[in-house]
């Protein structure tokens, strides 16, 4: 399905091309073998060139496009491969009503320092989310209510529940504490944690439908999975590399407080600039001989280097041909690491009529397909833009339903949420994450009981000559672009450390 807009509520489904490839970058579609840049080295002989090393980048998401660039500033020659006719993976540009939006990677937020930074360093401006000038919608067990936009704050809720959520939130946060985010595994109590899905845990320690609503409505956001899809020490390990729960999942103080000017797709564009990415050159097997790694393309196409840094989501990583193969345990490893489901919904009016009713445009429910809504109307309000997401099992179901119906149970959310102004949007536009071939689900991967604990220490290893990026390799900010961006520098330095030190690593 990928993606599909209909104008004017016209129901007329069509593909949308958005993105680009990258303003001023030196991509290149595909590349025919032995005809990049310069001549390439046959494997088994030195891939040295006149003094350069050339390191390969698969995947030119925010991670490999990171790499690339902390390679580059080190005077390191390196090509990214990259499988789409566009830079910048999870982070895609789009359009509704003629308004820039992200179809991927949207906010940053409190303490993404490299993103800021970025954006800062590209001359990227950001702004604030919608948020503090209304109330967010609370939709639970059929009764609407009010919430204040303030981190931290809770629905109103019976005593009872409230008591329940407050000491069932405050459990959580501890044991998030005591987990380190380099080496999960190694909590005292892993086999114990690990051993759980968090659904089981949520059931344990919850007592109030509404308690463990608000648990499973947040697991659905952060993680675009069931409660029961992963274990307890994994929604632990999220939530300490990512700070806190609270942080997760607000907008003051938290995860989704700005945006950037133009859609986030300006920073992977402009991350883009003068790199040498070559575009649809999705990479289908990576030889490894004691000399060197050569890449093979889809089309046959060949790439030598001294090293490659892969940066894609595991899953993905584990469906290139290895030679050698893999060792066994991190194979097995990827074979574990499935993607969660999201589809992102938008909706555009000629006003974000919501803001009139002392609303911010953001909901939270218990019933779906969309759950959960935002404000991303244009900094100008000149339109009202509202993103509603589909995740976790209702994305797996919702996506099976025709055009015309997933566009009309998408607005009866809207309607029950935001009343019948908006049943009649000027726009419309979906975008189905799980139908990407180059990500085959989103957010990011997430660890099922027992993986962490029996794998997680070949998560981040390079295998030989062979490094790994991705937003699902941080150990801070794991997940987020923050994450992606913070886990390519430090794999290209890992890269920098390994090419001085003269030998591969690993094994
Ligand atoms: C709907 C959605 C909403 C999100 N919201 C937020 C948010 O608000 N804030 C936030 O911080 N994060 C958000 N994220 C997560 C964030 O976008 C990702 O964590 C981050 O962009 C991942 O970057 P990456 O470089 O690790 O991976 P990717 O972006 O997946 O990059 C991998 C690249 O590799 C390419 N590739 C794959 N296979 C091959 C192959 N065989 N050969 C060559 N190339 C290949 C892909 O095309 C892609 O370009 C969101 C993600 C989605 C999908």
């Amino acid at each position: 399905m990928g993606r599909h807009r209909d104008v004017a509520g016209r129901g007329v489904a069509a593909r949308v091309r958005v993105g680009g490839t990258g303003r001023g970058c030196r991509a290149q579609r595909g590349c025919p073998a032995g005809a990049g840049s310069r001549a390439l080295a046959p494997l088994g002989s030195s891939v040295e060139d006149g003094g350069m090393t050339r390191i390969l980048i698969v995947g030119a998401g925010l991670a490999g496009l990171s790499a690339a660039r902390e390679l580059t500033q080190a005077g390191v020659e390196c090509v990214v491969l990259e499988a789409r006719s566009r830079v910048g993976g999870r982070v895609m540009g789009g359009s509704v009503a003629g308004q820039a939006v992200e179809f991927g990677g949207t906010w940053i937020g409190e303490r993404h320092e490299r993103m800021y930074a970025l954006a800062a360093e590209l001359g990227l401006p950001t702004f604030r989310t919608y948020n503090d000038d209304g109330q967010l919608l609370v939709d639970l067990a059929g009764r609407q209510s009010r919430m204040k936009p303030t981190k931290g704050a809770v629905p109103k809720l019976s005593p009872f529940a409230l008591a329940d959520l407050g000491q069932g939130l405050l459990r959580f946060a501890r044991m998030a504490k005591g987990v380190d985010p380099e080496r999960p595994w190694q909590h005292a109590h892993a086999a114990t944690l690990d051993g759980q899905t968090f659904e089981t845990w949520i059931r344990r320690n919850l007592r109030t439908p509404s308690g463990r609503a608000y648990f499973r409505i947040a697991t659905e956001a952060v993680f675009a999975a069931d409660p029961s899809d992963l274990s307890l020490l994994h929604a632990l390990f999220y939530t300490a590399s990512n700070a806190d729960l609270e942080t997760l999942l607000a907008v003051d103080h938290g995860a989704q407080q700005d945006r950037v000017v133009g859609g986030t797709i300006r920073i992977a564009e402009s991350l883009a600039e003068g790199l040498d990415i070559r575009l649809d050159s999705p990479v289908r097997g990576i030889q490894q001989s004691p000399n060197g790694i050569r890449a093979v393309c889809r089309d046959g196409a060949t790439h030598d280097a001294d090293r490659v840094i892969v940066a894609i989501p595991p899953t993905l990583a584990g469906r290139i041909d290895y030679d050698p193969i893999l060792p066994s345990w991190r194979d097995q490893l990827t074979q574990k690491l499935p993607a969660g489901a999201v589809a992102k919904t938008f909706a555009a009016y000629p006003t974000p009529f919501w803001r009139e009713a002392g609303l911010n445009g953001q909901a939270a429910s218990d019933r779906g397909p969309v759950k959960v809504t935002f404000d991303v109307s244009p900094p100008n309000g000149e339109v009202g833009i509202l993103l509603g997401f589909v995740e976790g099992g209702d994305a797996r179901r919702w996506v099976r339903l025709t055009q015309a119906e997933r566009r009309r149970t998408v607005l009866d959310c809207f309607v029950r949420y935001f009343g019948p102004e908006a049943a009649n949007p000027i726009d419309y536009a979906e975008q189905d994450w799980s139908a990407e071939e180059f990500s085959r689900g989103c957010y990011g991967a997430h660890f099922a009981p027992g993986v962490w604990t029996a794998y997680g220490e070949a998560l981040r290893p390079p295998i030989g000559r062979i490094h790994w990026a991705g937003a699902e390799y941080a150990t801070r900010w794991n997940g987020y672009m923050e994450g992606a961006v913070r886990s390519g520098t430090d794999a290209a330095r890992e890269v920098l450390a390994s090419l001085s030190a003269g030998a591969p690593t690993g094994t």
